[in-house]
C-alpha cells in the first residue's frame, strides 16, 4: 500500500476533506459550506449535524474523487474552527443544543460580571486567555443553564461536552472516544496551561462538571480508529490541533521566534515562544501552539477579527468590485496622495484593543476619494492591524526577533500580492508565502503522519518547508512612520474608550 493521509479541516463557514499522499503533496480536496444561524444580534449557532454531515460527506468524496478507499488511508488528522462548543446526550450521541460558535458574544454579561467580581487575574494566570465570551467555557455554562434538565443529566453523567474536533472524533470512532488535544483544550477557559489538567478553580468558577470534559492527549497522539462502517476500512486517527495551531505546525514554524499569520475571514497571529509562556501584558492570548511528546510548547496570539471580510465588505455591501481579486488592481489604481484610513472595528476591535463597542470609521475622505481609495484603505487596514500585533508580541517577549523577523503567511487573503507587499512594507520585514497554502490541513495530516510513523520528525518536515515567494520591504522609512502614525491616529479616534 501507499500510505496517504487524510486532513478534515472543518472551519467556520464549511468543512473540508483533503488527501494528502506520503510526500504532503496534495493529491484531492472536497469542501461543502453549510448554514450558519443567527437566532438573536450577537448569536452564531451550527447545527452540529451540518458539522458531522460536512465531514462524513466530504470524506467520501474526496476519496471518490481521488480514486481511493479507505483501506489506501493510513491515518486521520483532524484540524478544526476552536472555541466553538457543543453539548451532547452519551447515550444516544445526540446534540443538546445547536454548536455556540467562537463569535457568539451572548455570554458578555456573564463575562462582565465575572470580571466585576475580581476573577479576571484567575483566568489569566491559569488559561492564558481574556475573560471573554470568545472562549467555550461560558458557552458550556449557558446551554447547561437553558435547556430543561441539563445540569442534572450532567451530574448523573449523561452529557459529554466537546470542541468541534472532540465531536467529530465521538462521531468518526461511533461514540468510543471522548477526547481532545491540547491546543483545542487551551481554547476552553477551563484548562490549566501550566499543569496540563482541568482547572478546578476554573471548573468551580465557570460552574462546569468535571464528568462532562474530553480527556486531554498530546496533538500527536493514539485518538483511537474510524468506525469502519463510516469509510469502508477502520482508519487510525493520529493527530489534532486547532485550526490556528495545525497552520502555526503547517507553516514548520516549530523553533521559538518563529511566526505565522493566517488571513482568512479574520486574521491569527501565532508566534512560538519555546517551552516556558509568556504572560502578555499587551492584552495577547497565551495558549498552546503545539504539544508533542507530553510537552507543550507555547504561542503568543493576536487574533484580528476582519481580515478577508474587509474584502468581502468591499464586494457585498459597497459593490465596488465583483470578486476579492479584484481588490488588488484597484488597490493599485488609487491616488497616493490621499491618506485615507478604514478602521474596520465592524464587530468591535479584537487584539490587542479588545474593545466590543467600538465600530468601523474612515478617514481622510475628500471629495476625489472614490472606489480605488476604498480598497486600498481595506487592504491597507489588514496590514495595519497585524504591525499592531507584531509591535505588542515585542513588548511582551524579548525573544521576538524584531527586524529579522519573518513572518509566514496563509489564507485565502494571502493570493492578493498587493496586499503582501504592503504588508511586508509597512512592517519592514520580510514576508514569506509558502507553496501550499493548505497550510491548516497540511499541519493535522503532518501530525497524524507523525504519530503513523509516515512523515519524519520535525526538523526535517521544517526542512522540506518551500516558499512561492518573499515580499521584501522597499517603502522608505519616513513614509513608513507617517503611514503607520496616520493608522494609530484613526484607531484612538475609533475607539469607544479613548
Ligand atoms: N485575491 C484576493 N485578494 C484579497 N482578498 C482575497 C483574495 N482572495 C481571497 N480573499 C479573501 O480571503 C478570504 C477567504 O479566505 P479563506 O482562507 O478561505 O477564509 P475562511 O477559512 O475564513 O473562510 C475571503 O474573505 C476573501 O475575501
Ligand atoms: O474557521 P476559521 O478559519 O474562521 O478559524 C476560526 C478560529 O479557530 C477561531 O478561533
Amino acid at each position: 500500500m501507499n500510505p496517504h493521509i487524510l486532513a478534515i479541516d472543518q472551519g467556520t463557514t464549511s468543512g473540508r476533506a483533503i488527501v494528502f499522499n506520503r510526500n504532503l503533496e496534495i493529491i484531492g480536496v472536497a469542501q461543502q459550506e453549510f448554514p450558519q444561524h443567527y437566532p438573536a444580534s450577537g448569536w452564531v449557532e451550527h447545527e452540529p449535524d451540518d458539522l458531522w454531515q460536512t465531514t462524513i460527506t466530504t470524506c467520501r468524496e474526496v476519496l471518490k474523487k481521488t480514486g481511493l478507499t479507505g483501506a489506501d488511508i493510513a491515518a486521520i488528522g483532524i484540524t478544526n474552527q476552536r472555541e466553538t462548543t457543543i453539548i451532547w446526550d452519551r447515550e444516544t450521541g445526540r446534540p443538546i443544543h445547536r454548536a455556540i460558535v467562537w463569535q457568539d458574544r451572548r455570554t458578555s454579561d456573564h463575562c462582565e460580571s465575572l470580571k466585576n467580581e475580581g476573577h479576571e487575574e484567575l483566568v489569566v494566570s491559569r488559561s492564558g486567555l481574556l475573560l471573554d465570551p470568545y472562549f467555550s467555557a461560558t458557552k458550556a455554562a449557558w446551554i447547561l443553564d437553558h435547556v430543561d434538565g441539563a445540569r442534572d443529566r450532567a451530574a448523573r453523567g449523561q452529557l459529554a461536552f466537546g470542541t468541534v474536533d472532540t465531536f467529530l472524533l465521538w462521531k468518526l470512532t461511533g461514540g468510543r472516544v471522548h477526547a481532545t488535544d491540547a491546543t483545542n483544550a487551551s481554547r476552553t477557559m477551563l484548562y490549566n496551561i501550566h499543569t496540563g489538567a482541568w482547572d478546578r478553580e476554573l471548573l468551580d468558577l465557570f460552574t462546569i462538571p468535571e464528568d462532562i470534559l474530553p480527556e486531554v492527549r498530546d496533538s500527536a497522539a493514539d485518538f483511537g480508529t474510524t468506525d469502519p462502517d463510516l469509510l469502508g476500512h477502520p482508519i487510525p486517527i493520529g493527530g489534532i490541533a486547532g485550526d490556528q495551531q495545525a497552520a502555526l505546525v503547517g507553516q514548520a514554524c516549530f523553533e521559538p521566534g518563529m511566526l505565522k499569520s493566517t488571513y482568512g475571514t479574520g486574521c491569527f497571529a501565532v508566534l512560538n515562544t519555546g517551552d516556558q509562556p509568556v504572560r502578555s501584558t499587551n492584552r495577547l492570548l497565551t495558549t498552546i501552539g503545539i504539544q508533542l511528546g507530553s510537552r507543550p510548547t507555547y504561542a503568543l496570539e493576536g487574533s484580528i477579527f476582519i481580515a478577508g471580510a474587509a474584502v468581502q465588505w468591499l464586494r457585498d455591501s459597497l459593490g465596488i468590485i465583483r470578486n476579492a481579486a479584484e481588490s488588488g488592481t484597484l488597490a493599485r489604481q488609487a491616488d497616493e496622495r490621499q491618506n485615507v484610513y478604514l478602521v474596520p472595528a465592524f464587530t468591535g476591535m479584537g487584539a490587542p484593543y479588545w474593545d466590543a463597542e467600538s465600530r468601523g470609521a474612515m478617514f481622510g475622505l475628500t471629495r476625489s476619494t472614490g472606489p480605488a481609495e476604498f480598497a486600498r484603505a481595506a487592504l491597507e487596514s489588514v496590514c495595519y492591524q497585524t504591525r499592531d500585533l507584531l509591535e505588542a508580541m515585542g513588548r511582551d517577549w524579548s525573544g521576538m526577533p524584531g527586524r529579522e523577523t519573518v513572518l509566514r503567511v496563509d489564507g485565502g487573503m494571502v493570493a492578493s500580492d498587493w496586499t503582501m507587499q504592503f504588508l511586508a512594507d509597512i512592517l519592514n520585514a520580510p514576508v514569506d508565502r509558502p507553496r501550499i497554502l493548505e497550510t491548516t490541513a497540511l499541519g493535522a495530516a503532518y501530525l497524524a503522519g507523525l504519530q503513523t510513523g509516515i512523515c519524519p520528525p520535525p526538523d526535517r518536515f521544517a526542512a522540506s518547508w518551500k516558499q512561492d515567494h518573499r515580499f521584501l520591504p522597499g517603502l522608505d522609512e519616513a513614509t513608513r512612520a507617517t503611514k503607520y502614525s496616520g493608522w494609530q491616529d484613526a484607531v484612538r479616534r475609533t475607539l469607544s474608550r479613548r
